[in-house]
């Protein structure tokens, strides 16, 4: 007899988490500028005592943290190692972990990097992980089959917030559709058929909050259960009496992504703005 037990998947613990807390995703982000304004040195060090921080910030006022793995890879293993504990130390108070490390290649190794982040007992396990389609959706099979298994999460990057991302993105395929709506679609269908019975399903999409939807092709009417990683309020000029706008009858599945407008705040500042934005959010939706 199997004595194997199903994981809740990610979806039902992100709808949980942001029923209870609302759905700010709070970045943690460590610019180095911003280590200094946390009066913290640009060091593997300072990077944890920084992740430390906004881990008690957002502790029992936000649902999830995303750790920018790319400021913790600028220290090397050292880093590594303060992120580990950062993400540790995430899960063990309840918050969700989106790991920001936008993971992509061939089939066979994007399987190692699922392994890396979404596996039980690895070091980096989080409970998602933010990846990119370039090499087609398909390419992703390894990483949905186990975070499937695992009940882990995946964002795909379909339409990113960066003014650049247009000549890729918009980019017409073979079936006339964009690229950007081409991932979309795709990741869209995978989401639906692998987490048919649930509300919210684990395998979304990355939609910055700066880019016309509507003008690339992409239709959230159509999401289903999707969740969507929304990032570019803030600091890169998205407002957020315009999410219902954005992101039409998917509003309420929008995780509203900051880092650098909350993360200023200081280290002492940081809890009050992250329930002043959480409140915000909510008014937006209601
Ligand atoms: O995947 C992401 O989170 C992401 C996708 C995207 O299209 N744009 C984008 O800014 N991000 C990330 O979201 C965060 C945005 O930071 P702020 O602009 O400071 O809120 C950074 O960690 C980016 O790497």
């Amino acid at each position: 007899m199997s004595t194997e037990v199903t994981p809740v998947s990610f979806g039902a613990r992100l709808a949980r988490a942001t029923g209870a807390h609302g759905t700010v995703c709070v970045g943690i982000d460590p610019h180095a500028w911003l280590l200094e304004r946390w009066e913290l040195p640009d060091t593997a060090e300072g990077l944890r005592r920084f992740g430390f921080g906004v881990v008690s910030a957002a502790a029992g006022r936000a649902a999830v943290v995303k750790p920018q793995v790319a400021f913790f890879e600028r220290h090397g293993a050292l880093g590594l190692a303060a992120l580990e504990e950062v993400i540790a130390a995430a899960r063990a108070e309840g918050l969700l972990v989106i790991a920001d490390a936008k993971r992509g290649d061939v089939g066979s190794t994007v399987e190692a990097y699922g392994e890396a982040w979404l596996r039980d007992g690895s070091p980096l396990r989080s409970d998602a992980l933010t990846v990119v389609a370039y090499q087609g959706v398909g390419s992703l099979a390894g990483p949905m089959d186990l975070a499937q298994r695992t009940g882990a999460g995946l964002f795909v990057l379909a339409a990113t917030s960066n003014p650049e991302s247009a000549v890729p993105q918009r980019a017409l395929r073979a079936d006339g559709r964009t690229v950007a709506a081409g991932v979309a679609a795709e990741v869209v269908a995978e989401n639906a058929a692998r987490f048919a019975d649930e509300p919210l399903g684990s395998f979304g999409l990355v939609l910055g909050a700066t880019v016309d939807l509507a003008a690339i092709g992409i239709d959230t009417a159509s999401f289903g259960g999707a969740p969507i990683l929304a990032p570019g309020f803030g600091h890169q000029g998205a407002r957020l009496q315009d999410l219902r706008r954005l992101y039409g009858a998917a509003s309420g599945q929008v995780l509203v992504s900051s880092s650098r407008e909350l993360l200023s705040a200081g280290p002492d500042g940081l809890a009050d703005a992250i329930a002043r934005q959480t409140e915000e959010v909510a008014a937006c939706l209601a």
